[in-house]
């Protein structure tokens, strides 16, 4: 026996398609966004991937999406748990800046290994920026973070991945995970088991559900990477968030 586990990264936000950093502030899903999350509920119908329970961040892109996919698929109606540690990558004073530019002003070996080396997090937020979350009601009793590495992402997220996420796998339900890039990255880094040197190689494209069938004694994924259930548009997509910030 297996169990089903869907990741899904939501759908294109208004920040996404300016290209500004994003991280931890709370932007909206733009109208492709919409029908991305959508078409990713679509997908799972069709597939006979019905999620019996859904795990989401603390902000609106990722609930949007999943709210959206999951009646989208007639599946409305099941529990929902969100927690913090689902949460994207809190990319620190590069909040709103952006990609582009950050490129440009600070070359590109920077720019690669504030986006995505394993543990070199970009400058801390202070907490007056506009874009801190610092005070942010959702996080009282939290520790809010001012910058993160995709380390720091693993060490925040594992907690919740076994204490919330695991459970529910093993009472053989389907999980969806409707979380971000870099929290996503960060599980399947973990699933998949990949040296930090080639996490860096890894991207999550918006929209699409990556489904993981896991050996139900190890949690070992049966085939590495997972599954996307559209998977030419998903390469594409793939090489899109790759080249983010380039011309
Ligand atoms: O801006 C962000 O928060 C993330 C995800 O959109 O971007 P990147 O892919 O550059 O890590």
């Amino acid at each position: 026996m297996t169990y089903t586990l869907i990741l899904l990264r939501h759908g294109e936000s208004e920040w996404n398609a300016k290209n500004l950093f994003t991280g931890w502030v709370d932007v909206e899903l733009n109208e492709k966004g919409w029908g991305e999350a959508v078409r990713g509920g679509e997908l799972l119908k069709a597939e006979g991937y019905l999620p019996d329970v859904v795990h989401t961040s603390l902000l609106r892109r990722a609930i949007m999406t999943a709210n959206l996919a999951l009646d989208a698929a007639d599946r409305h109606w099941i529990p929902v748990k969100r927690n913090w540690r689902l949460n994207e990558r809190h990319y620190g004073d590069l909040q709103g800046k952006n990609k582009a530019e950050t490129l440009e002003q600070f070359g590109e070996e920077q720019f690669m290994t504030w986006r995505r080396s394993y543990d070199v997090p970009p400058p801390e937020i202070s907490a007056d920026n506009q874009y801190s979350q610092e005070g942010d009601p959702r996080y009282a009793g939290e520790p809010t973070p001012a910058t993160e590495c995709l380390k720091d992402v693993l060490e925040r997220a594992l907690p919740y991945w076994e204490s919330g996420v695991v459970p529910d796998l093993k009472a053989g339900k389907t999980v969806l995970v409707a979380a971000h890039g870099n929290s996503l990255r960060a599980i399947i880094k973990h699933l998949d088991g990949i040296a930090d040197d080639d996490i860096v190689g890894v991207n999550v494209p918006t929209g699409i559900p990556l489904v993981y069938e896991l050996d139900e004694e190890t949690l070992a994924p049966v085939k590495a990477g997972g599954t996307y259930l559209d998977a030419d548009a998903a390469a594409a997509a793939i090489q899109a968030v790759a080249n983010q910030g380039k011309k």
